[in-house]
């Protein structure tokens, strides 16, 4: 069976991932949006935070492993996520290496981040600006948009069309060696 192909949304808090991934699945309905935010409300059902009663294991080892369960029956996802720090990363590469991987850097222009993260209410104020310290530092993207320079509908026809094009997706393996490559030099 074929494997799934898998759109990874990557970019900070409020840069408009869940919006984009959205708008993309009315080009390609036969992709399904899977969020890590959406996924890790089962985990917070599964634990007691309150009383700090948790699964010892981070929310995205099993997030990653559930994408490659999707993808290996054939089913198309577009994940939408934060690739936040190395244990993510880590996850991420070492889950998803035998994957097909369209990555795409989504962007957003400080100013604006600030402005939705207020609008929005429900973000730590803050929040996005503090991930661009570790966000889109070392990744190789297939494809990089814009939600504030352009609209939702045109950020997602750029993807399609780069997913739709013979240009070989070659971000995530790039991405993958230059981890690999940075992981032995820190050793
Ligand atoms: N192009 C846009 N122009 C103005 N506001 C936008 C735009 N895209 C998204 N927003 C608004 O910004 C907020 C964040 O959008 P969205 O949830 O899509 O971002 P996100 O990257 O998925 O954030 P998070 O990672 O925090 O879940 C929402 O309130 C959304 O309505």
């Amino acid at each position: 069976m074929e494997k799934g192909m898998i759109i990874v949304l990557n970019g900070v808090s409020s840069s408009g991932k869940s919006t984009l991934a959205k708008e993309i699945t009315k080009l390609l309905p036969d992709f399904f949006a899977f969020s890590v935010d959406d996924y890790d409300l089962v985990i917070e059902k599964m634990e007691d935070r309150e009383h700090e009663r948790l699964i010892p294991i981070e929310t995205e080892y099993f997030y990653y492993k559930n994408v490659a369960m999707f993808s290996d029956r054939g089913v198309n996802l577009i994940l939408d996520q934060i690739l936040h720090d190395p244990i993510t990363l880590q996850n991420f590469y070492e889950t998803l290496k035998s994957c097909p991987i369209l990555l795409v850097g989504v962007h957003c222009p400080v100013e604006e981040l600030k402005k939705r993260e207020v609008l929005r209410g429900d973000r730590r104020i803050g929040q996005a600006i503090s991930q661009l310290s570790f966000v889109h530092k070392q990744e190789i993207y297939d494809i990089e948009v814009n939600t504030y320079a352009n609209s939702m509908m045109e950020c997602a026809k750029e993807i399609v069309d780069c997913l739709k094009s013979d240009t070989p997706l070659i971000g995530f393996e790039k991405s993958l060696e230059q981890f690999e490559s940075l992981r032995s030099s820190i050793k």
